[in-house]
């Protein structure tokens, strides 16, 4: 504070001692035979300010109150404002409750805004305290301050001054730094068991769910909303998932960084001025204290990372690791257990909408392809990531997308090229690369990670419909990185095959979303996410089951992985051709054409595709050696059986002939 009023007093003395010099011997330029001792520049009107405290003030307006009154009535009423100051103050109680500590009496204190401008404000009569600082240890005694829902050009700035690794790219976009987490750590995520959830939840071998009791859950958070009341100040997001009205959920994640709110921004759906208003409680908060390590003492932690559910509570709490992508799978897996006890279907998939209406699920695990080619200029975007499919069709979950950005080229994938470019935007790029003068981003660049990442608003992809909801799907894609090259690059499937593919979730792991993984690695991941469901994959089968009989929707396994040779060996299939097959599969041009049937996995594929060289869709063609095609064909028949094995024991649902054609589905050795 005293640095600033010195700063002015210099401009100040400045002017006087510079026409002091002029009279110790400088010339003095004279532009006005008139003027006086202070030289004007009367060009423009001087402005309206007396120092630059206030000149600074002039320069931001206050926001405008949101159109909605709060009753039809009320908007012009002297009730008006103290209507608004109440409202102001149960929001801030409300965070003060999510904030609060399981063992005090009372929540934190809590005062909007952020502390470092209201040094400069110090004149307002409603802040007669000091800016906290760490010597005020008690948190009881000192004030948090909530930067509520700020505007991405806000977190922009924010991000800016306070965190080491922000720039603003030369396209405009947000490049951060996520730390020493580059990737989700699921071997981290651990849910709450307790009554109930220990007969909702798949528990055990295969499950996502490491399971952890409530004390230790509440010893986490005590944790994580003890290091965040440190703070000087916390973000808040209040936001929504799911574009279905019916099923939509109010979303509240307390953040430590910026660039952790303006992720949520950009990825949950913004709540309009009117929907905010409204907002209330919040049906799940999200504590993100992430630079903060999780206590190893404490019992179950078997790193300094803990991603942790509490279904009962409605809470998540992330310790140690700032990757950005753990709170919305986080809350993607509390998806997985809030739809379908509505009897919706949760899907890890991306989905798109051809112009008559034709709509194309794409399943897969990270990496597989969801992103780029739900991502398609000839087609509406719904989402690239998470969806519901209930009875009113299908709905994004998220507002935004997180494409993967590695190689990433305006030629090959035109939309997020320009979703990360277009100004004035607010776009994040995490953990990329960049010219330390021109700020260009060089995608080619692995430095920090494989797993680089663009997080931006789904409105940036032209072509995206909002609101995201969809009638119900035509095509079921399923999506697999084959990384030992032996699946053709496309197959339909039977009902029974698509569910046995959908079972199995196959795929390599490619280097870097999860955190270790440095190549291609074969991995089986029920529902093609077994990472966020929450029950066990027999029961979102059934479901899906169900849903593709009712709507008469076609299945597809789509290889986007390796051909003419395993990884090291072969190539991964042109994007180019896959597109070309996605649209044929779109078009309804391949559901008639010619097929023949493979050995082992017994899968249909086509004889031709236009635009495709018909001797790629058998891979046999596309190996050198045909001997170890064979081989590699046999190894991965017997890890799918392998892992098939832990499901035989289960029915999808209620149908005795489904689950015996499903069982026959895969591939005979
Ligand atoms: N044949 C292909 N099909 C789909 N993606 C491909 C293909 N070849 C290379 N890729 C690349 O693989 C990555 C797929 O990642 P992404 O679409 O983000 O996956 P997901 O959304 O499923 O996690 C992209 O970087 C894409 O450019
Ligand atoms: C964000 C992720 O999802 P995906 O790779 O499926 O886009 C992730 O797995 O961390
Ligand atoms: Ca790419
Ligand atoms: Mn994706």
């Amino acid at each position: 504070m005293a640095k600033k009023e010195a700063s002015t007093e210099n401009g100040f003395s400045f002017t006087r001692s510079a026409s002091s010099n002029a009279r110790n011997g400088l010339a003095r330029i004279q532009t006005h035979t008139n003027t006086p001792e202070v030289c004007h520049d009367d060009s423009t009107p001087p402005v309206r300010a007396q120092t630059i405290h206030d000149l600074h003030s002039l320069q931001k307006k206050k926001s405008s109150a949101p159109s909605t009154p709060i009753t039809s009535s009320s908007a012009t009423s002297p009730f008006s404002t103290i209507l608004e100051e109440e409202r102001q103050r149960l929001q801030l109680q409300s965070i003060s409750a999510s904030l609060a500590s399981l063992t005090r009496e009372t929540g934190p204190k809590v005062v909007r805004g952020d502390p470092a401008s209201k040094v400069v404000t110090h004149h307002h009569h409603d802040h007669h305290y000091i800016t906290p600082t760490f010597d005020a240890s008690d948190s009881a005694l000192k004030f948090t301050h909530v930067l509520y829902n700020l505007s991405p050009a806000e977190l922009y700035e924010q991000a800016i001054k306070y965190e080491k690794g922000s720039f603003i790219t030369a396209t405009g976009a947000l490049a951060t730094l996520s730390g020493a987490k580059t990737g989700r750590s699921p071997r981290d995520k651990r849910v709450v068991k307790d009554e109930s959830t220990e007969h909702d939840l798949w528990w055990g071998k295969g499950s996502p769910n490491i399971e952890m009791d409530e004390h230790t859950f509440l010893i986490n958070r005590e944790r994580a909303v003890d290091y965040l009341n440190s703070l000087e100040k916390v973000f808040v997001n209040d936001q929504f998932l799911n574009w279905d009205p019916e099923h939509r959920i109010k979303v509240r994640i307390v953040s430590a960084r910026a660039y952790h709110s303006l992720f949520m921004h950009n990825m949950c759906i913004r709540p309009t001025p009117e929907e905010l208003e409204e907002f209330g409680t919040p049906d799940f908060t999200i504590y993100n204290a992430g630079q903060f390590p999780c206590n190893r003492y404490t019992h179950h932690m078997t790193s300094s990372t803990s991603i942790d559910i509490n279904i009962a509570r409605k809470e998540m709490v992330i310790l140690g690791t700032q990757y950005a992508g753990e709170m919305k799978k986080g809350l993607f897996s509390v998806m997985h257990y809030l739809m379908p006890k509505r009897n919706i279907l949760s899907l890890h998939s991306g989905c798109n909408m051809g112009k008559n209406g034709d709509v194309a699920l794409f399943f897969g695990l990270s990496g597989t392809g969801k992103t780029t080619l739900s991502t398609d200029h000839n087609r509406y975007l719904i989402g690239d990531d998470e969806h519901c499919w209930s009875e009113n069709g299908v709905s994004n979950i998220e507002g935004g997308c997180y494409a993967k950005c590695v190689d990433l080229s305006r030629e090959k994938e035109p939309d997020i090229w320009n979703a990360i470019k277009c100004l004035p935007r607010c776009a994040v790029v995490e953990n990329v690369v960049f010219d330390e003068h021109t700020r260009e981003v060089d995608f080619s660049d692995k430095s920090v990670t494989e797993n680089t990442r663009a997080a931006y608003p789904i409105e940036y992809i032209p072509n995206a419909k909002i609101p995201c909801v969809a009638p119900h799907p035509k095509n079921v894609i399923l999506l697999a990185c084959d990384a030992f090259g032996v699946l053709p690059p496309v197959s339909k499937l039977s009902l029974a095959q698509t569910m046995y593919h959908f079972i199995s979730g196959y795929t390599a792991l490619v280097a870097g979303t999860e955190d270790g993984i440095k190549e291609p690695q074969a991995t089986f991941s029920a529902c093609f996410g077994a990472a966020f469901i929450m029950m066990h994959p027999t029961k979102y089968a059934a479901m899906l089951a169900e849903k593709m009989q009712k709507h008469g929707a076609t299945g597809w396994l789509v290889n986007t992985g390796w051909s003419g040779g395993r990884y090291g060996v072969g190539n991964r299939i042109k994007l180019a051709y896959t597109r070309k097959i996605i649209d044929a599969i779109h078009s309804g041009s391949l559901l008639n054409s010619e097929y023949t049937k493979t050995e082992v996995f017994g899968l249909e594929i086509p004889t031709a595709i236009e635009g495709v060289p018909s001797e790629i869709l058998d891979p046999v063609n596309t190996w050198a050696d045909k001997k170890a095609y064979q081989d590699t064909l046999l190894k991965l028949a017997s890890l799918f059986k392998k892992n098939f094995n832990g499901f035989i024991s289960y029915k999808i649902g209620t149908d005795q002939s489904l689950t015996e054609e499903i069982l026959a589905a895969g591939p005979t050795l």
